[in-house]
């Protein structure tokens, strides 16, 4: 069995981690940390796990988790990036849920992060965890920085339209929606019942951190600069973003289902739907699966690329253990076939 550490184990994404490893063949959590909860029993903070995890909370100290295969970071930012270095040096691998290593310039991540980075010369190490396009390089990874969660869904919409250089790179469009667990379960007055429920609205529209993220992966993958536009909201729901992304074509009149289909047919966590469907955030609710579907508007010489996908699973908790699949050699859909939850 593997053995898997988590530090962060008390927030959204740390429970989600649980709730998956819970289920699979061939990993076991043997650490998992909290600064606020030390001793008490995972079970007692969340008791949908009783019964499938009776390990206590324990400090973040770095000797338990050196011992482990593996360590997951479910922190917030600039967490990670000071223990890192110390465990891969001392053999772990990680996989860091933060952004802490998603960009690969320091500068630029202290601009939009607000710290001073403490380990620069790490991030040359680190890969992007999202496997549709890196799968190879996190096979062989020490260090994992996984996407944030727009940007998975952002990314994934756009990959097939820049693959084939179908669109102006230069001129991409997101407009992205986001449940409230996307902001973590630190209380926070945006997100009670009574200011987030039955109600809609943007946020960070003059710039949002996962712009320049979008823009490095993306840019990768285009083969030259892409500039995109983007802007999230915050949806009166739980789980789940629905993002709808615009890019204009250089060729008029063709056919975009196909190109999609073709480009994600051996994915296993990726479901182009058929002509005409638009996808659902309950359809993908607690599975590791982003469901996209892409459509050119009569008249238009704009696509329109839809997707959506559970932001704490392929959004975050199960992208990540989809990257420590790959990293250890183990097949890539274990723990993580399941379906969504419906209704
Ligand atoms: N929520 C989402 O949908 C997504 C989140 N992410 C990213 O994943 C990370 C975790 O997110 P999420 O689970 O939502 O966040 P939460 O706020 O829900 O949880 C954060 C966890 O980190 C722990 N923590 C906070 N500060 C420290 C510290 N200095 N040292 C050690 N542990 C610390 C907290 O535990 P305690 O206080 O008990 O120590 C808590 O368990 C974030 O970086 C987030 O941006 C990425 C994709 C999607
Ligand atoms: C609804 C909501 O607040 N969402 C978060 C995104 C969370 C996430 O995935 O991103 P990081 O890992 O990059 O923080 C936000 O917009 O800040």
């Amino acid at each position: 069995m593997i053995r898997v550490g988590i530090v962060g184990g008390t927030g959204y994404t740390g429970v989600e981690l649980l709730r998956l490893l819970a289920a699979h063949p061939g990993a076991e959590v043997v650490a998992i940390t909290s600064r606020g909860e030390v001793g008490r029993r995972v079970d007692d903070l969340f008791p949908n796990l009783r019964g499938s995890c009776d390990l206590v909370f324990t400090e973040p100290a770095a000797a338990a988790l050196a011992a482990c295969d593996v360590v997951f970071f479910a922190t917030p930012h600039n967490v990670a990036m000071h223990s890192v270095p110390a465990l891969l040096d001392a053999g772990a691998r990680v996989i860091d849920l933060s952004a802490d290593f998603r960009l690969r310039d320091a500068g630029i991540w202290s601009r939009w992060y607000g710290e001073t980075h403490a380990c620069p010369e790490r991030l040359a190490e680190a890969v992007y965890g999202l496997p549709e396009f890196h799968r190879e390089a996190i096979a062989g990874a020490r260090l994992v920085a996984c996407p944030g969660c727009y940007p998975t869904a952002i990314q994934l919409a756009f990959a097939p339209l820049l693959a084939g250089d179908l669109v102006d790179r230069d001129q991409l469009i997101a407009s992205a929606a986001s449940g409230v667990s996307g902001a973590g379960r630190q209380a926070k007055l945006d997100n009670i019942l009574t200011e987030a429920s039955d109600n809609f609205k943007a946020y960070g529209a003059a710039g949002h951190r996962h712009q320049p993220e979008i823009e490095q992966s993306l840019g990768d993958l285009a083969g030259g600069p892409v500039g995109v536009t983007f802007v999230p909201h915050l949806l009166p729901m739980i789980r789940g973003i629905h993002a709808t992304c615009f890019a204009r074509l250089k060729t008029p009149g063709l056919d975009l289902q196909p190109v999609f289909e073709d480009y994600y047919a051996d994915e296993p966590f990726v479901d182009v739907l058929p002509a005409g469907q638009h996808p659902q955030t309950r359809t993908v609710r607690g599975a590791n699966r982003c469901q996209l579907a892409v459509a050119v508007p009569q008249g238009r010489e704009t696509a329109v690329v839809m997707a959506t996908e559970d932001n704490l699973v392929k959004g975050a908790s199960g992208q990540a253990i989809q990257c420590m699949n790959i990293m250890l050699g183990l097949p890539e859909t274990n723990g993580l076939a399941h379906p969504g939850l419906l209704p």
